[in-house]
């Protein structure tokens, strides 16, 4: 099982990590795309990302805005691999817009 990062360690990851904010329970970004279908697109190449890690965010998806949150859950907290999994996202979110 993957260690909880500390609160000082996700406060450093976070500075590497512009659009995401949180602590050692959980670190999220929000996101708004041009509609639902585009929304539902990245939800997609997420999933893709996240068997190919065998780590899966949590996903909120309201219309056309998504919410990813990141914790290891078999951890209980934030640990190295939401770190990894967060700087994946950004390079889907980046690569559609
Ligand atoms: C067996 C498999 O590795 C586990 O169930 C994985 C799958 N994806 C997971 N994703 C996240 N975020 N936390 C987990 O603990 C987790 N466990």
């Amino acid at each position: 099982m993957a260690d909880v990062l500390t609160a000082q360690a996700v406060r450093d990851e976070l500075g590497g990590l512009a659009e995401w904010s949180g602590d050692p329970t959980g670190i999220s970004r929000t996101v708004e795309f041009g509609s639902f279908p585009a929304a539902v697109a990245v939800v997609d190449r997420v999933a893709e990302v996240a068997e190919e890690l065998d780590h899966h965010p949590d996903i909120d998806i309201r219309w056309r805005t998504l919410t990813f949150r990141c914790v290891t859950h078999s951890s209980g907290g934030v640990t190295h691999r939401d770190v990894a999994l967060a700087r994946r996202i950004d390079e889907i979110v980046r690569s559609v817009r």
